[in-house]
C-alpha cells in the first residue's frame, strides 16, 4: 500500500515511515520541516520520498498525488505538538491543527483518498477514579493543544457522515523509545518532557527535578502510560491493513486509544531509568508542573480487538533505546 505520511519528517511519522516500509508498504512523506529533519527523508536511502511543504498547500498536495496516484491513505501526523506553546500561541495551534487538516482533507476528496489515519492524544481525557480510560470516557481537554485535537476530531467525524471520508482517530499515550536500529528518533537534544530530562540530568550529572509529590496516587507522582514508538508505528501498519475491515464494522469514525495498559508513576519511571543505567539519579523534589494533570493509562481491550495487536515492548527497552538515540542522534542529524 502506498501511504502519505503528512509530518513523516517528524518523531513519529519518521517510525510509522520506517515500520511501513519494513512490512512491504510505501510511504510518501510531507512536511514542512518547521520540526521535522530532511536527514528523516530520502538521506535515509530506503525508497521513502520526501516532498517539503505545507499540508495547506493545496498546489503541493494536487502534485504529490498527481505524481503518486495510487496512494490509498493518509497518515496525518503533523501538527504543532507543545502544550506551553499552545497556551502562548493559540492561534498557531487552531491554524496548524485544525484549520489546516481540513483544506489538506478537501484536496484528500477532491482526488478520491479515503482512508484518513489521524493522530490524536491521550491528553483530551479526564481520567477516571482507578486512572484507566476507554474511547467512551469523556473528553475534557485543559489546553488548547489538545482542545485542537478534540477539535479536529469531531470536525473529521461530521465530515465522514457527509463525505466519502472514512477516518481512524488514534488517541497516542506517551511514546518513548526510538527505532531500534536508531535510524529516527526525537529530533530535539532535550524534549522537556519527563524522559527528556532524566536523559539529561544522566548526561550531565545533574539532580532530576520531580514536580509533583502530593497527588493521591500510589506514590504521590503522577500516571502515564509509556509506549515505546515501534510498538505505536506497528499499531498503524495493523490499522492501515485492516482500515476497510474495521470501519465496516464499527462506523466512518472509529476511535482507538494506543497505549500499553500500564500506568506508571513519575518515581517508577526513575526507578526503571536507573535500572536500565545501572546509577541512582539524584532526585529532587519540587511542586507540581504548571497545569499539569493526574494522568492516566488506557484499556487495551478495543485496540485488541480491532487491530490484533498489543504493545510488545517494555518500559525499560523504551528507556534503553531512548539512551541509545540520544547518543547518536547527533550523528544522524550532522551536529
Ligand atoms: N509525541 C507525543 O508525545 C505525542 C502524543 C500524542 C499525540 N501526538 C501526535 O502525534 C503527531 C506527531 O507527533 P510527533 O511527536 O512526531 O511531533 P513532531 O513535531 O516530531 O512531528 C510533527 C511534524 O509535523 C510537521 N509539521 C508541522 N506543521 C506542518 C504543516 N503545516 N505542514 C507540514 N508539516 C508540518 C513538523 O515539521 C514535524 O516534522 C502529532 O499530531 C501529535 O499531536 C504526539
Ligand atoms: O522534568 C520533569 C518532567 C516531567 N515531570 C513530570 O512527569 C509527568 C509526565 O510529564 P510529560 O513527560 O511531560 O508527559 P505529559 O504531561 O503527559 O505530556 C506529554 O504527553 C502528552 C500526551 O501524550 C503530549 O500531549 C504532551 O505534549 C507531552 O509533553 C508530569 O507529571 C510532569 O510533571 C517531572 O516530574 N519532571
Amino acid at each position: 500500500m502506498k501511504v502519505l505520511i503528512t509530518g513523516g519528517a517528524g518523531f513519529i511519522g519518521s517510525t510509522v515511515a520506517t515500520r511501513l516500509l519494513q512490512e512491504g508498504d510505501v510511504p510518501v512523506l510531507l512536511d514542512d520541516l518547521s520540526r521535522g529533519r530532511a536527514e528523516f527523508g530520502d538521506p535515509l536511502g530506503d525508497g521513502r520520498v520526501l516532498y517539503r511543504g505545507d499540508i495547506a498547500d493545496e498546489a503541493l498536495v494536487e502534485r504529490i498525488l498527481t505524481e503518486h496516484p495510487d496512494i490509498e491513505a493518509v497518515v496525518h501526523c503533523a501538527a504543532r505538538i507543545v502544550v506551553p506553546e499552545s497556551v502562548a500561541d493559540p492561534l498557531t495551534y487552531y491554524r496548524t491543527n485544525v484549520a489546516k487538516p481540513l483544506t489538506l482533507v478537501r484536496t484528500l476528496l477532491r482526488h478520491g483518498v479515503r482512508r484518513f489515519l489521524f493522530s490524536s492524544t491521550a491528553a483530551l481525557y479526564e481520567p477516571g477514579e482507578d486512572f484507566t480510560v476507554t474511547e467512551e470516557s469523556a473528553p475534557n481537554p485543559t489546553n488548547p493543544y489538545a482542545r485542537s485535537k478534540l477539535m479536529l476530531e469531531q470536525a473529521l467525524a461530521d465530515i465522514t457522515a457527509a463525505e466519502p471520508l472514512r477516518v481512524l482517530s488514534l488517541r497516542y499515550f506517551n511514546p518513548v523509545g526510538a527505532d531500534p536500529e536508531l535510524r529516527t528518533g526525537l529530533q530535539d537534544p532535550y524534549p522537556s518532557h519527563a524522559l527528556g530530562r532524566l536523559i539529561q540530568a544522566h548526561e550531565k550529572h545533574e539532580p532530576y527535578v520531580l514536580m509533583g509529590t502530593d497527588w493521591p496516587t500510589r506514590d504521590g507522582s503522577t500516571v502515564r502510560d509509556y509506549i515505546h514508538v515501534w510498538d505505536l508505528a506497528e499499531a498503524h501498519a495493523a490499522a492501515l491493513h485492516r482500515f476497510d475491515a474495521i470501519v465496516a464494522e464499527e462506523g466512518p469514525h472509529p476511535v482507538i486509544n494506543l497505549g500499553t495498559g500500564r500506568g506508571t508513576t513519575v518515581r517508577e519511571l526513575v526507578a526503571a531509568f536507573d535500572e536500565v543505567t545501572g546509577g541512582t539519579l539524584e532526585v529532587v523534589e519540587a511542586p507540581r508542573r504548571e497545569g499539569d494533570v493526574i494522568g492516566c493509562y488506557t484499556r487495551v481491550d478495543k485496540a485488541e480487538r480491532l487491530l490484533g495487536w498489543r504493545a510488545a515492548k517494555t518500559l525499560r527497552e523504551g528507556i534503553a533505546d531512548s539512551l541509545a538515540w540520544a547518543a547518536k542522534r547527533p550523528s544522524v542529524l550532522g551536529e
